[in-house]
Formats: C-alpha cells, structure tokens, sequence
C-alpha cells in the first residue's frame, strides 16, 4: 500500500498541493483525476520522488519515502514501475533491448535468465516475436504495450502510469487499461494511473481521488462517480456531452 499524508507543494507562489492525503491499496487501480492544472502530475511527481513536497509524507507499506536519501530510496525506486506518458522507448533499442534495460542496470540476472524475463513479459502484453523491431516500426498502442511491459520486467510492487491512453485511439485506449487492470490483479500491485479519460474512469476506476485546484475534493469509485451531487465533479464528469447522454 502507499500512503500519502497532508502532502504540501508549492512553485513560488503557485501552491499547487493544498494537503493531500489519501491511500492506495494494491490489487486495485487507483485513479488520480481532475481537469488540467490541479495537481495530478504534480502529485504522482511527489510520490516517485521526482519533487520533493515541502510537508507531508509518502509511505511505501510504511517505509517513510520522503524523508529518505537518494541512496536509501534505491530499494523502494526499484520496486517501482513507471508507464511514462510517451512511452519513453530508446528509439535506438530493439524492444528487447528496451526490455533487458532496465535488468542490466539492476539486477545480476544472466543474458539467457534475462532475455527469458523479456520473454515473458513481452507474451504478457501479447507482443511475442516482437523482440527484434525498433520503436519506430511499432504502431502507438504497441508501443504502450512494450512500456507496459518494460515497467513490470522487474516484477514491480508498485506501479505508476502517467496520461496511459494518450494519443490513442478509443478501442486502442480499452485494449491497454485492459491490460493495466489485469495486470494490477494478476501480481496483486500498488497501481496509480493520472488520467483525465473519463473512459478510463468508468472502465478501470475502482478506487478514484478527484482533486480540484490542489486538493483532494472527492473520493469514491467509478459506480459512485455519476451518483454524487459534487458540482465541481459533476462538471467534470459531464464536461463531454456523449457522458450526458449516456450516464443522466
Ligand atoms: N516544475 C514546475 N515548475 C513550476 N510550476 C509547475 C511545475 N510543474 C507544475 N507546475 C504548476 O503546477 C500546477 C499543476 O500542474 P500539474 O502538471 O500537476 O497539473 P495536472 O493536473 O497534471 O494538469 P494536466 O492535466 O494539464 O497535465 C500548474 O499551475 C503548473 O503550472
């Protein structure tokens, strides 16, 4: 489980994060929604120690993250996947190359026990034989996948996704929280997904935290989201009118 509490950010004199606290659990996807600007990436930043919050803690199963060193946080960071917005591929790896990256850097594992692991994780996305194209051969959803794949080459106990269905198409889109939510269940991992999909919301929001303008504004699930009388979610939730249609 991860735990954040009464987290504080400010850029100057923008303070973004207003006291945050909330909890993820594992085996569920956990959504961080809110339109643009109200501290979702800001947020998940402060969570992998990408910003450093000015108050509040974040707790790995209760290792206390932010007020560790750099060097004591290297267990903690690798158990931590992260499925970047972009995708983040070298373009100049094959994708098993891209796979066996993140092995080389940590682990002790030989050639032959580490392309095994690509393998295996490149049959999980359901990208097998695929070992060999470049990034570049690879259409926007397989792309994804490979990082999909690359972020849980570790067997990670946590898992991070940034924006995971941009740039691609509605069914595209289904396919990969598909396989995020599948994922998180099979390996029972801490899985925080930043999105502003509503899509997403409705098919892997099991558990949600809505921030508006730097603070946690509601908390619920995606059978509870179209139910409240929230005005501030409400105007998120409908801001498209085929939700309106569908949902009111
Ligand atoms: N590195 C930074 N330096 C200064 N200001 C920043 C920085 N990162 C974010 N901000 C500011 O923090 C606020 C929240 O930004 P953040 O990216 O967390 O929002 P968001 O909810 O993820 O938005 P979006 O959905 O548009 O990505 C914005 O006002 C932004 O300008």
């Amino acid at each position: 489980m991860i735990e954040v509490l009464n987290i504080e950010k400010s850029f100057g004199d923008n303070h973004v994060l207003k006291g945050i606290s909330a909890q993820f659990e594992p085996g569920v996807t956990n959504l961080i929604i809110g339109g643009s600007g109200s501290g979702k990436t800001t947020l998940l930043k402060c969570m992998v120690g990408l910003h450093q919050p000015e108050k509040g803690k974040v707790l790995y199963n209760e290792r206390n993250f932010t007020e560790m060193s750099m060097q004591e946080r290297i267990p903690i960071r690798q158990e931590i996947g992260m499925l970047f917005q972009n995708s983040a591929l070298f373009d100049s790896m094959t994708v098993e190359q891209n796979l066996m990256f993140p092995l080389d850097m940590f682990t002790n594992l030989k050639r032959s026990e580490k392309r095994k692991r690509a393998n295996e994780v490149l049959e999980r996305v359901n990208l097998e034989g695929k070992n060999k194209l470049f990034p570049a051969e690879l259409s926007g959803g397989m792309k994804k996948r490979v990082g999909i794949a690359r972020a849980i080459v570790m067997n990670p106990k946590y898992l991070f996704c940034d924006e995971p269905n941009s740039g691609l198409d509605p069914k595209t889109s289904l396919v990969i929280d598909g396989l995020i939510k599948e994922i998180t269940e099979e390996y029972q991992i801490t899985t925080v997904v930043v999105t502003h999909d509503m899509n997403s919301v409705m098919e892997i929001g099991q558990k949600i935290l809505f921030l508006h303008q730097g603070q946690k504004w509601w908390e619920g699930s995606n059978k509870e989201i179209t139910k409240t009388d929230n005005q501030e979610l409400n105007d998120f939730v409908f801001a498209s009118p085929l939700m309106e249609k569908l949902l009111k």
